[in-house]
């Protein structure tokens, strides 16, 4: 089962006369982030989407991903088979800048969940267990498998972030700007991380601010942006010489990206004839094996029970949270009951009849609100990545919050 699923499941992307603009507000127009562009990222290749800030890096990755939901124009595609962009979501997935990831979790419960989530109950405890350390062994996490994730360093955090999602091989992975907040070493370890990664068979894009000059050599191929269009697409090392046909040389010493960047802030344009004469030749690869994992086989029971599973350790961990809630559910309850003690007996207490359904009904209500009001802005953006990277249906997500709240609301 392990050989199947890494043997060469990785497809190239590509994309022609994208452009992609967003209205501005009520009679002020429209602003073109993206002018018309074509790009090819082959398979097994590590890609860096580079730029100055503004130039359009992350909404290229977004709509090449599919996180990005706005109206395009242009194609986007993956060699050599004419699919939608539903079909491409399912062989990607999304790394956002910041890792959202369950704190209160350790490394290896986090890995449990995710392949239980992914992969469902089609794959032993063994087998589940033997990818779990392959992927850990990969992103260099061995150290830190029993540390809780919240204190996690940020290098780990970030391959934790990715090693989650390696668990059921996707084809091709995006990451939004996957070296912020690391210094220059980890940032370096993590790039060089992702570089093993495309030996495997995968395909890795990732938009990057300034990359040093070590990272910027890591990269196959670079995509550099210049306020919505292209400055230049190709192979790090042949951007000094291209650089130099235009008539730019780069000083001794000086980054190379710095420098191509720097330019591209300063408009100035570069003709780029290799890549255009290459332009025809996008369709020519081999349809990508889709003999992969499919998350979506995974039964909505199965994931129930892995959700209650993580938000009933979430609740037992937060210990000082769940009592908090649970104490004042009880005396509000005690309040409630001695204020309106045998009121309902009394029928010439009417009014107080009223106003005891009414309290019994705000505190009722209070638990489901607070889950909203407490819950949701903290896993927001953790349920955008998992639901995005199909861990899990949203209507089971719903439902297991629901359920898990119902000894609070009951008491
Ligand atoms: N929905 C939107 N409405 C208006 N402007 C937008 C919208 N989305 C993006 N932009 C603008 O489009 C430009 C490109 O945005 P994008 O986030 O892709 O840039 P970026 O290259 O990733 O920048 P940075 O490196 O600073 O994150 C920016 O000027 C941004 O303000």
């Amino acid at each position: 089962m392990n050989e199947q699923r890494s043997c060469g499941l990785s497809s190239g992307v590509e994309f022609k006369n994208l452009a992609y603009k967003v209205q501005l507000g009520y009679k002020k127009g429209y602003k073109e982030i993206l002018k018309s562009i074509n790009g090819r990222f082959p398979s097994n290749k590590l890609i860096g989407i580079l730029g100055g800030s503004g130039s359009g890096k992350s909404t290229l990755l977004n709509l090449l991903s599919g996180y990005e939901e706005g109206k395009y124009s242009g194609t986007i595609r993956t060699y050599g088979v004419d699919e939608d962009l539903k079909q491409y979501r399912k062989k990607s997935v999304y790394i956002m800048q910041d890792n959202y990831l369950q704190d209160l979790l350790t490394l290896r419960e986090n890995m449990e969940i995710a392949a239980d989530l992914k992969l469902g109950d089609r794959f032993g405890c063994y087998a589940k267990k033997a990818i779990i350390d392959k992927v850990i062994s990969v992103m260099g996490l061995k150290d830190a498998i029993d540390t809780k994730t919240g204190i996690l360093s940020g290098g780990e955090k970030k391959r934790l972030s990715v090693g989650l999602e390696l668990i059921n091989e996707p084809s091709i992975l995006f990451l939004d700007e996957p070296t912020t907040g690391l210094d220059s070493s980890a940032c370096t370890q993590f790039m060089e991380h992702l570089k093993e990664l495309t030996v495997e068979g995968k395909t890795i894009i990732c938009t990057i601010h300034q990359p040093s000059a070590t990272v910027f050599n890591l990269f196959d191929e670079i995509y550099i942006l210049q306020d919505g269009s292209c400055f230049y697409r190709g192979k790090p090392e042949d951007l000094l010489p291209c650089l130099e046909n235009n008539g730019w040389t780069c000083p001794l010493f000086h980054n190379p990206a710095d420098f191509a960047i720097e330019l591209s802030i300063n408009n100035v344009n570069i003709v780029q004839e290799s890549v255009w004469e290459c332009e025809e030749e996008v369709t020519k690869d081999e349809p990508c094996n889709t003999n992969k994992v499919d998350i979506s086989d995974v039964s909505e029971y199965y994931s129930f029970k892995v959700l209650m599973k993580r938000e009933f350790l979430k609740c037992i961990r937060n210990k000082t949270l769940t009592y908090l809630r649970l104490i004042t559910s009880v005396m509000n309850s005690l309040t409630l009951s001695v204020i309106f003690w045998k009121v309902g007996s009394d029928a010439s207490k009417m009014l107080f009849n009223y106003n005891f359904i009414m309290g019994f009904l705000l505190h009722l209500m209070t638990p489901s609100l607070m889950l909203t009001i407490l819950t949701y802005p903290n896993e927001k953006l953790t349920l955008f990545r998992e639901h995005f990277n199909r861990w899990f249906s949203l209507k089971v997500y719903y439902l297991v919050l629901t359920l898990i709240e119902l000894p609070i609301a009951v008491s």
